[in-house]
């Protein structure tokens, strides 16, 4: 830890353990991870090491573990706000598109809910499409009004479980653009996890290594890439090597990175 930095989320050995049929499962182990106000963390990891389960953890969904999870106070000493947006959109399906971004503001909002409302749907680019039902859109964009709906209660820490997992190879580049624009305006700290590397490199100011069972971090990797970022690149694809040859010996390299 740097005390010179501002930290939104600090975890100090968390460990997170389940029963399965009274059987203990270890399935977090020591984690250890400080995210800066303002970073864009990506983490990446093989399906079942916990990546869900620590996100779980961090937005309060589940408070059964060791070790400390720290979310930071804001100036105000109100504590900071996190959201989670999941794989699947979990929109309602029998509200419109108004309606289900206006549910993320919670029955207690005071201010002018309608013009906060319409001013995120439009930050997703989706304007037009207020009176619809999720059924009447396609899944891109049932997940901008997922995000829509999160970023309306204006959260100081947006963690993103494979927001673009369903979606086709094209629509999860826009979504990634779309994405790291809503992050430069907001300046909302973001927590995404992802099994795509190419993705995880091209949106992160870092990319945290889940190791498995049990899940924790065994490397940190700094994405010091200006943006917008080169996928094309020498260093995109170094940075992509470096993280791949953490799942994969040189032989089984899923690229040839002769570049
Ligand atoms: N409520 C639960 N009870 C028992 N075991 C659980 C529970 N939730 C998760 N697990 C187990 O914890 C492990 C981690 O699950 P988790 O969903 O966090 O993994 P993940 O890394 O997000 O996987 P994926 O990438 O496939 O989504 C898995 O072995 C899973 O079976």
């Amino acid at each position: 830890m740097d005390g010179s930095k501002l930290y939104d989320l600090q975890i100090n050995n968390l460990s997170k353990t389940f029963f399965l049929n009274q059987n203990p499962v270890e399935v977090l182990k020591n984690i250890q991870l400080d995210v800066v106000s303002g970073e864009f963390l990506s983490i990446v990891g093989a399906s079942g090491c916990g990546k869900s389960t620590l996100l779980r953890l961090i937005v309060g969904l589940d408070e059964n573990y060791t070790g400390s999870l720290t979310i930071s106070d804001n100036n105000d000493n109100t504590p900071k706000k996190v959201s989670l947006i999941f794989q699947e959109h979990r929109l309602f399906p029998w509200f419109t598109v108004t309606e289900n971004v206006a549910f993320g503001l919670g029955s207690n909002y005071k201010g002018n809910k309608d013009k906060i409302v319409k001013e995120h749907i439009e930050l997703v680019g989706l304007g037009e499409f207020t009176h619809c039902y999720p059924r009447q859109l396609s899944g891109g964009m049932r997940q901008r009004i997922a995000i829509a709906r999160a970023l309306v209660s204006k959260p100081d820490i947006l963690l993103l479980d494979e927001p673009f997992g369903a979606l086709d190879a094209m629509t999860r580049i826009r979504m990634q653009q779309e994405l790291l624009g809503i992050w430069k305006r907001g300046q909302t700290t973001m927590i995404i996890v992802t099994h795509d590397i190419d993705e995880a490199v091209y949106l992160g100011d870092r990319v945290a290594v889940m190791d498995s069972s049990p899940g924790s971090f065994k490397k940190i990797v700094d994405v010091t890439l200006s943006r917008p970022r080169d996928r094309n690149s020498y260093d995109f694809a170094s940075i992509k090597k470096e993280i791949y040859r953490e799942f994969f010996n040189e032989e089984e390299m899923p690229y040839d990175f002769t570049i």
